[in-house]
């Protein structure tokens, strides 16, 4: 049977529109809204102060979502939490839940899948599945603070998938995240991750988000960067480094480059010095991410002294980087391993 809209999927507006359309007073979609967005409500008959008519009509139009927690998986190192979850339509995506010194940020997935197939990365293994909707992206954050019991204040787009390439529903996500009538996250708390589509980073830019645009480089010359993040091919730096300075310039926002340091791969001093070059200009951040071995991808991580020696030849051409910190290794922290040894039929444990 095809899965019905999922009601998360509107804003206030548009939720008023199908209320009035359907008969029903305006003011019941607050309400509804209400249970849906702030209170993360998975059935209508939650809903006790709106009326039953009104909640059996919405339940013929529509879905009141929510995600399945398949496995969970905690990292004994810190407060790292991995989910698997189950959407209504039996696909399976990743969110992880970390604790930081400021609060809990919650990592969400924007697709199921990735057609980017960067090397680095298990998520785009097997290609696209599907884009996932605003209100799948919100169940993620409410299956994670239920299962969890952590108030979640922060969001990074950077788990499956990327989200310019699901640029509506994206951009649409942002809006309901951050809307007084739902979880109310400030747009500065939210941060989105992506490989380079330049045409959709201009258009990110023109509605002048307060939103942290993070750009995964890797790679600090085009020859590298097309093996490593292919989409270089058709965005190349020369396009790409612009239009993160015209996005950090017109949105008066700091933009954050993504480098994943790979042994042997491009974490060279060479390559430091190179990336030192490329950024200079750029009213930017980095941030090193020791990578997380994909054996599939035959990805492993550099050593702990080449990272040091890297960050310090940044930080002596004057740029501020840090070294983000490694994501349990012993929870498959790259994205999309844990969903992949699920579909292999892979016994996962519950911790
Ligand atoms: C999974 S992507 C999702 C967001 C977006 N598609 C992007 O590429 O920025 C989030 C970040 O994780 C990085 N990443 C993927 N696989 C990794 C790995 N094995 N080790 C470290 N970082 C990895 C990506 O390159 C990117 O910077
Ligand atoms: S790194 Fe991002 S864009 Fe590249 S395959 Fe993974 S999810 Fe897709």
């Amino acid at each position: 049977m095809p899965v019905l809209p999922n009601i998360k999927d509107l804003t206030l507006e548009e939720l008023e529109r199908e209320i009035t359309a359907l008969g029903m007073p305006k003011f019941r979609a607050a309400q509804v809204i209400d249970w849906m967005q702030r209170k993360g409500a998975n059935s209508f008959a939650d809903m006790t102060n709106v009326p039953g008519e009104v909640r059996e009509r919405l339940a013929g139009k529509f879905s009141p979502g929510g995600v399945t927690v398949l496995d969970k998986k905690n990292s004994r190192k810190q407060e790292t939490v991995k989910f698997l979850l189950e959407l209504q339509d039996g696909q399976v995506v990743e969110s992880v839940l970390m604790k930081y010194h400021y609060g809990y940020t919650a990592c969400l997935s924007t697709q199921v899948g990735c057609r980017m197939g960067c090397r680095l990365c298990a998520s785009g293994l097997e290609g696209l599945t599907r884009n996932l909707t605003p209100g799948e992206l919100i169940d993620q954050i409410w299956a994670i603070q239920k299962a969890s019991g952590r108030r979640i204040s922060r969001i990074v787009l950077m788990g499956s998938g990327e989200p310019l390439d699901n640029y509506e529903a994206t951009v649409k996500f942002i809006e309901l995240v951050t809307a007084s009538y739902g979880l109310n996250i400030s747009q500065r708390h939210v941060t989105l991750s992506t490989c380079g589509i330049v045409p959709r980073i201009y258009e990110l830019m023109h509605l002048r988000l307060a939103i942290t645009l993070a750009v995964s480089l890797h790679a600090p010359n085009n020859a590298l960067r097309n093996q490593l993040v292919p989409i270089n091919k058709v965005y190349p730096l020369e396009k790409l480094l612009p239009a993160c300075g015209d996005y950090a310039e017109y949105t008066g926002r700091r933009v954050s480059f993504e480098y994943a340091l790979l042994g042997g791969v491009n974490d060279t001093l060479t390559h430091a010095r190179e990336l030192a070059g490329i950024l200079r200009g750029i009213h930017c951040h980095i941030n090193l991410i020791p990578a997380n071995p994909v054996p599939e991808r035959g990805i492993s991580r550099s050593t702990t002294g080449d990272v040091h020696a890297f960050k310090a030849v940044l930080e002596k051409k004057g740029y501020r980087v840090t070294v983000r910190r490694e994501m349990g290794l012993d929870i498959d922290a790259a994205c999309g391993q844990l969903r992949r040894r699920f579909a292999a039929g892979e016994k996962t444990v519950t911790r």
